[in-house]
């Protein structure tokens, strides 16, 4: 079993974040955590507590809250980004002149790259490249539940053995179970494509279709998820775990959900604007919507239902019709 790291740095101070920052502190763990609005740190740091995302969850005495990013390159050699995927590229392009080829880098985001369609692993790649140890922690993890002590289970892959035992000891703990695993491009897809068919299931759902339609929903869903995780290259059987079908099961099924919140304010009528801003946190699958029928056409992988969600957010497609258009296509074997 490997040892457990001393201290870890958590950027981006939202709600999961704050949770896996969390989850480490309680675990004896030094934890300094960054977010890029000084004055909601310096209020976190005098409650004690996320005031904005978990409040009422109080920091142990092991959790800081850091505006410096200099302070957290040289807190840690594991450095977890925890920001929206839209913030991804530039919090890299921040941190690059400060690590050093020794830094680890982890990442719990869930998205690709909106203009490119890029894979977080592949920005990450190309923005640090003194660093040759980099990893994502994903799986079904909802950040109230894993701050409150629930139980749960994520995955954890990296491009290095010892890196993927170290991360998984920091996170174990008798609530929490981590799982190993070296496929990186698995575990990305998985967690970013659920985001869009969670959109898909609150959609349906949302207008009142039934279980019939949600469960072949989440079905067809996975087999999107399936084409295009195969075309390039993850293991199947990844996308059969937690971060795959786990996460889609989740974020499909439960209102907690952001990415199915917005579904079924699409679904019961409102305009994409005022859903986003009801929510009022991040909803990745919006934009993954766009980035992965990006890619998909780049690898010519079919995946009609994020096409639909993508017409419907963003080409003014009624939910209705998509629905209709979704069943009505060709009749074809079903594997
Ligand atoms: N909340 C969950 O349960 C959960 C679970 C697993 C994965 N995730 C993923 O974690 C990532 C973060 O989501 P979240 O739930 O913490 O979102 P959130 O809405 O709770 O918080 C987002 C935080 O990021 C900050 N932020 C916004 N734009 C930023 C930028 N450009 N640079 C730096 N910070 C920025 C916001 O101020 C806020 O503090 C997403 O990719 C999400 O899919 C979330
Ligand atoms: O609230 P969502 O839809 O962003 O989902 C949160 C996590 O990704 C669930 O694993």
């Amino acid at each position: 079993m490997s040892t457990r790291p001393d201290t870890f740095s958590v950027y981006g101070a939202g709600s999961w974040g704050t949770a896996l920052a969390l989850q480490l502190a309680r675990n004896g763990i030094d934890v300094k955590l960054w977010g890029h609005r000084p004055s909601q740190l310096e209020q976190y740091n005098a409650a004690r507590e996320n005031t904005d995302y978990l409040s009422g969850i109080p920091f142990p005495d092991t959790l800081h809250c850091e505006q410096s990013l200099e302070a957290l390159v040289d807190h840690s050699l594991y450095q977890l980004i925890v920001v929206p995927s839209h913030g991804f590229r530039a919090l890299l392009e921040q941190l690059q002149p400060l690590l050093s080829s020794q830094h680890k880098i982890l990442w719990a985001t869930k998205g690709l790259e909106l203009k490119t369609g890029k894979l977080l692993h592949e920005l990450v790649e190309d923005i640090l490249p003194q660093t040759s140890h980099y990893g994502l922690v994903s799986g079904p993890t909802f950040a109230a539940e894993v701050a409150s002590g629930l139980p749960t289970a994520m995955t954890v892959a990296a491009n290095d053995e010892t890196l993927t035992q170290t991360v998984s000891a920091a996170f174990q703990s008798e609530n929490y179970r981590v799982y190993t695993s070296d496929d990186i491009i698995g575990v990305e897809l998985g967690g970013a494509v659920k985001n869009v068919l969670a959109i898909a299931a609150g959609i349906t759902d949302g207008l009142g279709f039934g279980a019939n339609a949600r469960t072949a929903l989440i079905t067809r869903g996975l087999a999107e998820i399936m084409r295009l995780g195969t075309t390039l290259g993850a293991k199947a059987e990844t996308l059969m775990g937690l971060a795959g079908i786990g996460d889609l099961i989740l974020t499909c099924t439960d209102d907690q959900s952001r990415n199915r919140q917005l579904g079924l304010a699409l679904g019961a009528g409102k305009t994409l604007e005022q859903a986003i801003e009801d929510i009022g946190q991040a909803v990745e699958g919006a934009k993954t919507s766009q980035s992965i029928n990006l890619l998909a056409k780049r690898v010519d992988v079919e995946m009609p239902i994020c096409t639909a969600v993508q017409q419907i957010l963003y080409e003014g497609l009624p939910p209705q019709e998509a629905v209709r258009a979704l069943i009505s296509r060709k009749p074809k074997p079903e594997f």
